[in-house]
């Protein structure tokens, strides 16, 4: 497994500093956001590392070299917009986006990319999973022409505002299960982030034993189920109303147990730190010592 950081933490430095960052500090790898330039369409997204709007050859050989100069590779390339959304403008821009951040990482030589499902939180499942089967089917094909894999992360997407439904299909394993049956394309699988299975009071561990082989690139986050809050608003409330994301090794979740199950399934991909601990964001400083506590946490479980 390779260590690494998604790229959003560090949403205020350029590409060429959060890679002479990552090589200081011994990570491997880093996941690289490639919203579309414009700025933050919400909290931790928006992040334009790599403009893949008008992407080339050329710019591919640069990016390359700044890869090659820095010795840390790119895990992925990292969108996490919603193309099922209700909004037929937000959904076509994700859709139109996607198929660029497709071809980017073909022209760089990468694995994968990452994104959401998306979901339109005011139509029911079973409708939702009719518009999924009529419109990624066209955009797996397309990575897979391209001998691209795209990981779906499980990030529920549920906030106050998008409460009950989130803005993201791909939540749980059931879900898992029928995506992949409506697409079995072998290039298209999970981008797997455990925080979010414990956020619904699940077992973030468990599903590896079924969903391993579709488990493309992970993200490490923490939460925890904080439970004067739970016991305060109950389990209706929207998640994060009970819960908060940590650093990897300050929640929840057995990193031993959780690294050890990847492990066991056959995992040997990226295992990139995302923080979004509200402890560690009022300052650049504070943000790279976030990534240096996680990765002090999580390097002796990956060697
Ligand atoms: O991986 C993720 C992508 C982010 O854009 C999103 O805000 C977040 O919740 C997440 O886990």
């Amino acid at each position: 497994m390779q260590l690494g950081f998604v790229s959003a933490i560090l949403a205020d430095q350029s590409l060429e500093e959060v890679l002479r960052f990552a090589a200081g500090e011994g990570f491997d790898c880093v996941e690289v956001l490639c919203w579309p330039p414009g700025g933050p369409d919400r909290k931790y997204g928006g992040v334009t590392h790599l403009d893949v709007t008008d992407f080339t050859p050329a710019k591919a050989d640069d990016t390359r070299a700044l890869i090659d100069k820095h010795g840390v590779a790119f895990s992925a390339l990292g969108y996490y917009s919603i193309p099922l959304s209700a909004e037929e403008d937000q959904a076509t821009a994700a859709i139109e986006h996607l198929y660029k951040v497709i071809d980017a990482a073909a022209m760089l030589g990468l694995k994968g990319i990452n994104s959401f499902l998306g979901a339109n939180q005011f139509k029911s499942m079973e409708e939702n999973l009719a518009k999924f089967a009529e419109v990624w089917p066209p955009i797996v094909r397309h990575a897979e022409e391209r001998g691209v894999r795209v990981g779906i992360e499980n990030c529920p997407m549920l906030y106050a505002k998008t409460w009950p439904f989130g803005l993201n299909l791909a939540h749980s394993p059931a879900i898992w299960r029928r995506m992949f049956e409506i697409i079995p394309s072998p290039n298209f699988g999970l981008n797997y982030d455990p925080s979010h299975l414990r956020m619904q009071l699940m077992d973030p561990v468990a599903p590896i034993r079924e969903f391993g082989s579709r488990i493309f690139h992970t993200h490490a986050k923490d939460m925890r189920v904080d439970p004067h809050r739970l016991n305060d608003v109950g389990s209706f409330a929207p998640p994060m109303d009970r819960a908060t994301a940590k650093l990897p090794g300050l929640g929840d979740i057995d990193w031993g147990a959780w690294i050890g199950a990847l492990g066991d399934a056959g995992y040997d991909g990226p295992v990139c730190i995302e923080v979004e601990d509200e402890a560690y964001t009022e300052s650049l400083e504070a943000r790279q010592r976030s990534l240096r506590i996680s990765r002090n946490v999580l390097r002796p479980l990956i060697g």
